[in-house]
């Protein structure tokens, strides 16, 4: 039984259209007229208690309204969700006692309160128990260092420490899954570092499930074991890091400069039965690097057409991603 279960989830949102003239204004005011943004369509997928999973996709891809449907912010239009045995937006009040939220871009701290005071009044909020409040806390006044600014109003933090806080203030109250929405966001390298070793710490040793969205690929490499790839509100992949690395070309390629014609290579080495992905890149003709096609029985091809050069080059999951999100394409989507 998977802990978070999305099932042909669907959101459109409807905005009113300003009319071109005065007089159509006036006229949408008492009649207005809509536009429709679908921004998810028929999203499903289930994550297991203690998975670390990275949503991930180009901006506007649907991520954020997604997490809003899981955490009851936004009804869906259609479809089911389920967390923890809960509807996130039928059972709101008893369902927020078991989740931790965190939106890099907005806070859930008092302003003008101590540190101190805004986990004080959360921990009423949420009635937590004095000695989940304290183990909870512990955690973070070992590894983040919150007892430097314990006692300062939170508009005086900088945003790392800020950003602490806020994470520490989703799991105070020892939460089964926490929603992170871009929590590394505008984080320096040494502050990321930190706080993804903190999330990695409370996936792994508290068993508390992660479902993070991130446009920074550290914190997916750092963190996750499994990507959600949504696109135009679609869901485009599901499965491991390794596995989409496979399916979007492996990232592991041979680059070969030559001097013959480079078409024609092209065209020889697509037409090979092991059926490998081939293109230009500048100068190079790259092929992608499988057992299939090993290098001995590669250069015997490309013999033909003066090899210059030939190495191994790598991608990274950065180039994988941009160019997934440009193809816009869907890659093979693994059962979950
Ligand atoms: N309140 C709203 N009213 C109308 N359209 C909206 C609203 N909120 C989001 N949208 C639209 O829905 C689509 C998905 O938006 P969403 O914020 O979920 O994307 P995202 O993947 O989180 O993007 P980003 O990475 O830029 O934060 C976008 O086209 C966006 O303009």
């Amino acid at each position: 039984m998977m802990l978070i279960q999305a099932e042909a989830l669907n959101r459109v949102y409807r905005s009113p259209l300003p009319g071109q003239s005065w007089g159509e204004r006036f006229a949408r005011l008492i009649r207005p007229k809509w536009s429709e943004t679908h921004s998810v369509r028929d999203v499903s997928f289930g994550i297991a208690r203690g998975e670390c999973v990275a949503l991930v996709g180009p901006n506007g891809a649907g991520k954020s309204t997604t997490i809003k449907m899981l955490t009851g912010i936004l009804a869906p239009s259609s479809g089911r969700v389920s967390v923890a045995g809960f509807d996130p937006q039928r059972d709101r009040r008893a369902y927020v006692k078991h989740i931790g939220v965190v939106f890099g871009q907005r806070s859930q701290l008092w302003w003008d309160l101590p540190v101190q005071d805004s986990f004080r009044i959360l921990q009423a909020l949420f009635a937590v128990p004095e000695a989940t409040y304290q183990q909870q806390l512990n955690l973070f006044r070992r590894e983040g260092g919150l007892d430097e600014f314990w006692l300062r109003p939170v508009r005086t933090l900088s945003l790392g420490q800020r950003m602490l806080c806020e994470i520490a203030a989703s799991f105070l109250h020892a939460p089964e899954v926490v929603f992170l929405d871009e929590p590394t966001i505008g984080l320096d390298l040494e502050m990321k570092a930190r706080m993804r070793e903190l999330i990695r710490q409370i996936n792994r040793d508290a068993g508390t499930t992660v479902l993070i969205t991130s446009h920074d690929v550290g914190d997916i490499e750092k963190l996750s074991q499994r990507l959600l790839l949504i696109d135009h509100g679609q869901l485009k992949f599901d499965g491991s890091l390794a596995h989409f690395r496979q399916s979007a070309g492996d990232g592991h390629w041979w680059a070969a400069k030559l001097g013959g014609d480079r078409d024609a290579a092209q065209a020889l080495l697509a037409g090979h039965p092991a059926g490998l992905a081939v293109r230009h890149n500048g100068d190079w003709l790259e092929v992608a690097r499988d057992e299939r096609l090993p290098l001995p029985e590669l250069l015997q091809l490309l013999a033909p057409f003066a090899i210059h050069d030939i190495k191994p080059v790598e991608q990274s999951l950065e180039d994988l991603l941009h160019g997934f999100y440009l193809a816009g394409k869907v890659g093979a989507r693994e059962a979950a």
